[in-house]
């Protein structure tokens, strides 16, 4: 029996990611259409962060955001990377309808109207806005080809190169409906600091390419090589929370 205090430090009300059961979502005729526009001169480098590798942009400037949609004010390009399992059978965070998909991408914006900076936005409860994108596998994603193409650049855990040019619009679906909902970072400090926004459609990847992000080591030069086979973290409780869709 837990001794419970005033303030329950396990209470963590609104974790990521969780699975989305589409006839409880609640349609909301308020959601706007989601305003997005990327500059690919906003790309700078590949890193490879660990657990997965990060696509990183400059955001020292207004080039590339996404605002309107479930927002308030305007959120500024940060980091995109990818989450994927040990085969094609699970892989992403999400879950629709309690189908897995064998991947998703994050965009990672923050919120530039209201705060200074990105390290000063994950401590707020609307700091963060993540766009998720479902994968499935079809054929090669050439965009997708295009950063595993450098991969070899950045095998081991730290290493960076250049990655310019990056078009991410390219990313996206062409529906943009989306359900949407107040979670987390789904790794470490998991802080409850992002608006979601998951969108309905899912975009394609190859096997193949699917094989190659599970060849990224999450270790250093100097030490024994460990792969990166999977980096995707169990759903979490839904406690009081409703996910809204922009589409009925
Ligand atoms: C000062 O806070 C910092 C500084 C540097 C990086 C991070 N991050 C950590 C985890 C994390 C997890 C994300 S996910 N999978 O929910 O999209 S996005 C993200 S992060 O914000 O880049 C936080
Ligand atoms: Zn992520």
């Amino acid at each position: 029996m837990g001794v419970s205090t005033s303030r329950n430090e396990h209470c963590r009300p609104r974790q990521s990611p969780i699975n989305i059961y589409t006839k409880k979502v609640r349609y909301d005729s308020s959601l706007r259409p989601l305003y997005i526009y990327y500059d690919p001169k906003s790309s700078r480098r590949l890193v490879n962060v660990g657990h997965c590798f990060n696509v990183e942009f400059e955001d020292n400037n207004d080039k590339s955001v996404v605002s309107d949609g479930p927002l308030t004010g305007y959120y500024r390009l940060r980091q995109l990377h990818f989450h994927w399992g040990s085969s094609d059978q699970d892989g992403s965070e999400h879950v629709i309808d309690g189908q897995t998909y064998p991947a998703e991408l994050h965009i990672v914006h923050w919120n530039a109207q209201k705060y200074p900076s990105f390290d000063e936005a994950v401590k707020h409860p609307d700091g963060l806005a993540v766009i998720g994108v479902l994968l499935k596998i079809g054929e090669a994603n050439p965009v997708i080809q295009n950063i595993i193409n450098n991969l070899d650049k950045v095998k081991t855990k730290n290493k960076e190169c250049p990655f310019t040019q990056l078009d991410v619009s390219s990313l996206l679906p062409n529906d943009r409906n989306y359900w949407t909902y107040q979670g987390s970072l789904t790794t470490p400090p998991y802080s409850e600091c992002v608006t979601w926004i998951v969108l309905q459609e899912a975009i394609l990847i190859s096997s193949e390419q699917l094989f190659h992000f599970r060849g990224l080591l999450c270790t250093s030069e100097s030490e024994k090589p460990t792969c990166i086979l999977e980096n995707h973290r169990p759903i979490q409780p839904l406690e009081a929370r409703v996910v809204r869709s922009s589409s009925k």
